[in-house]
């Protein structure tokens, strides 16, 4: 990294390398807000057969345009034998927040063919960072299409998205991605828990282990039918004011959170059928929501296996636990998520999540998450566990 040039990013108001030694740098945003007048009116340039295409999701037609884009030429794994297949319903609900501009949601198409090439988003959101909250936009689903990969696109779409965001008078940013880019604000490791391990093995996502057949494995990982917890049941619309309770109040310990009103915990967090899971604890004395616990839904496409197309992951979201110990809560995830018939179970190692990943049998990932904020200074990189945000 310090050796490494960043001709864009270096350009770009956010953590340099070359600042990190310098802790009297002040918190905060980077740059002031630019006077809307002064904010650069027409879109960026593109190379002549490509142009902009602002893409409504709400179209059955675009979505799927976008939809094969990403299910063609998204993240891959370091080994590139999974790519991430987000579903057309999942696409629509992580695009679609309350507040959401269909400004930033942005492609690029070659004129003559109109073909979808690339793709960048950004969806509003209220981001706590120590005390204060800021209005930032969410960046993701940054996307070249391969044959255009190395071309300095990127650039130009991060431009683009960040001249969109100015205009609605928001001037910071939060983006994870695999690499690491000036400069983290947090570098996070993610880990994998088997619920199908002959397919995980059968697809080369996990290996036996050394002494180990396959059905002292399978019985390794097996778990009962429902889960343990009494009071243990799906989140439904009349829990969304306690929920958003529970939450708000255990997110205050984290440096960097969301800051969920009803609005967006209804959004993010009602159960969607194959896009989100949300489960609570209800005490069956007082009624009080005492826990809560939730995952989203991402399948990844086996790139080139005779037998599998598809591995189905479940991503854990966000959990509270107040009464119930985290261990059995997220043991009870694990059940359910087995029973919905995922084949893996994953997490980062934000929040909590470090009491529960080795003692529910979870594997460390081959990578690291690092998280980012554009135009917004943190002294101090956070550990994992002062984070409080998942991005999707
Ligand atoms: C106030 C509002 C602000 C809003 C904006 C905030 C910032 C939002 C930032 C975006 C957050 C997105 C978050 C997100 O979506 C989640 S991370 C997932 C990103 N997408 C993928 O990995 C999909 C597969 N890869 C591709 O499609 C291409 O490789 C991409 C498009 C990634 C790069 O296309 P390419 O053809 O391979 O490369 P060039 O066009 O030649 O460009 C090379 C330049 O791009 C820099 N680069 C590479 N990967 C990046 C990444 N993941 N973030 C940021 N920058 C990235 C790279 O360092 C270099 O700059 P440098 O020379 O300075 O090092
Ligand atoms: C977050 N969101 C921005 C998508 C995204 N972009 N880049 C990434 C790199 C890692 C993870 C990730 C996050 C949590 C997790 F448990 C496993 C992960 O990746 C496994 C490796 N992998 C990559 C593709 N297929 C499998 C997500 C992402």
């Amino acid at each position: 990294t310090l050796s490494k040039r960043h001709k864009f990013w270096e350009t770009q108001p956010v953590g340099q390398f070359k600042d990190l030694g310098n802790p009297s740098l002040p918190e905060g945003p980077i740059e002031p807000p630019t006077p809307l007048s002064e904010v650069k009116q027409e879109p960026y340039n593109l190379p002549g057969p490509y142009e902009w295409i602002t893409c409504d999701m709400d179209t059955e037609e675009m979505c799927s345009e976008v939809y094969s884009l990403l299910a063609n030429n998204y993240v891959e794994d370091d080994e590139n034998m999974f790519r991430f297949n987000y579903s057309k319903g999942f696409l629509q609900w992580a695009l679609r927040p309350p507040g959401y501009y269909r400004s930033w949601h942005i492609g690029v198409r070659v004129k003559t063919s109109k073909k979808l090439v690339a793709f960048i988003t950004g969806v509003p959101a209220r981001i706590r960072a120590k005390d204060t909250v800021v209005n930032m936009a969410e960046i993701n689903f940054l996307c070249v299409h391969k044959k255009l990969r190395s071309k300095r696109l990127a650039p130009v779409m991060i431009k683009e998205v960040t001249r969109r965001v100015h205009l609605e008078n928001i001037w910071q940013a939060a983006y994870t991605a695999g690499v690491v880019l000036p400069t983290p604000i947090s570098t996070c490791q993610y880990w994998h828990r088997s619920l199908n391990p002959k397919k995980l093995i059968d697809v080369g996502f996990s290996r036996l282990g050394a002494r180990m057949t396959m059905s002292r494995t399978i019985k390794l990982y097996k778990l009962p039918d429902s889960p343990i917890t009494p009071g243990f049941r799906k989140m439904e619309l009349h829990d969304v004011p306690a929920v958003t309770r529970l939450l708000r109040g255990y997110l205050k310990q984290f440096i960097v959170a969301p800051d969920f009103d009803e609005n967006d915990v209804e959004h993010w967090l009602l159960p969607k059928e194959d896009v989100v899971d949300s489960f609570l604890v209800e005490s069956s004395e007082t009624h009080d929501v005492t826990d809560f616990c939730s995952f989203y839904t991402l399948p990844s496409t086996v790139i080139g296996n005779q037998n599998y197309s598809t591995l189905k992951a479940a991503y854990s979201y966000y959990n509270v636990s107040t009464k119930t110990p985290l261990l059995q809560l997220m043991n009870d995830a694990l059940i359910v998520a087995k029973k919905k018939g995922y084949d893996v179970f994953n997490a980062l190692d934000v929040m909590e999540n470090e009491v529960f990943l080795k003692e529910l049998k979870f594997g460390p990932g081959d990578g690291q998450l690092q998280y980012y904020l554009y135009n917004y200074r943190l002294n101090q990189a956070l550990g994992p566990s002062e984070l409080g945000l998942v991005l999707l």
